[in-house]
């Protein structure tokens, strides 16, 4: 994934300026304050903001022009599950994205069992995805995520609403993913063994290195505020 000259502002509001990145590594973190564009910064890898400034590519492919091809390749974590999960029972919503891409229903049960499976969601394909757990829905949105077998995937605070045990089990999943992974995240013990850490500090990437030296950066600039 790469970005080139990328910013973006709305209105007046310059919320992300002058990011020139290539992100090959197979795990890479994004840190910084509340507010300070790493939301924004990564709805920009899948196409969800198109840059007001500059490009981004994925695989050659440009976000404002090839936006489903995009899709297809980077799927997308919200923080929140519920927004993700739009249909009444497990297994139909981890289906969903299957039937818009016109997968045929005997291949689609079969991926859905074995996403279900693999994520500890199995004994609850029928149920309805409302009454899962804050945990479990995570996991059923990651679940409808992965079935669609993207090449990589963006995580925007997929830790945030979920107690220690949950947050541990999403932590474990990310880092068995043998996809390319990019994690927003508040919770930087979720960033050990990451191969790259991207500070954002006011829209612009203020530290960019392993684990340990962007974490003690963030560090000392939250500790001059
Ligand atoms: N669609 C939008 N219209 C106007 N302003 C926006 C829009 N999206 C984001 N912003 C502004 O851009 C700034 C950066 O927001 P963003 O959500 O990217 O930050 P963040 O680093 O993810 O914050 P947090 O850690 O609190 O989630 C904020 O001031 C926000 O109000």
């Amino acid at each position: 994934m790469e970005l080139r000259g990328v910013g973006q502002r709305y209105g007046d509001r310059v919320v992300l300026d002058g990011i020139d990145l290539t992100l090959s590594e197979q795990r890479v973190g994004v840190i910084g304050a509340n507010g300070s564009g790493k939301s924004t910064f990564a709805r920009l890898l899948n196409g969800l903001v198109v840059p007001s400034e500059g490009q981004v590519l994925v695989d050659g492919l440009d976000t404002r022009t090839q936006v489903r091809a995009v899709r297809r390749r980077v799927g997308f974590v919200f923080q929140d599950p519920d927004a993700q999960i739009v249909h009444p029972t497990v297994a139909e919503d981890v289906a969903y994205g299957l039937e818009n891409q016109g997968v045929p229903a005997e291949e689609r049960a079969v991926r859905v069992a074995e996403v279900l499976a693999r994520h500890g969601l199995a004994g609850h394909a029928d149920h309805p995805a409302h009454l899962l757990s804050g945990g479990q829905k995570q996991l059923l949105a990651i679940a409808g995520v992965l079935v669609m077998r993207p090449a990589r995937i963006v995580f925007d605070e997929p830790t945030t609403l979920l107690d220690l045990v949950n947050a541990r089990r999403i932590a474990d999943l990310v880092v068995g993913l043998e996809q390319q992974v990019v994690v927003v995240t508040h919770q930087l013990d979720l960033l050990d063994g990451f191969d790259r850490v991207l500070v954002i500090d006011r829209g612009r990437v203020v530290e960019d290195a392993a684990p340990g030296p962007a974490v003690q950066a963030y560090r000392a600039l939250m500790a001059d505020r």
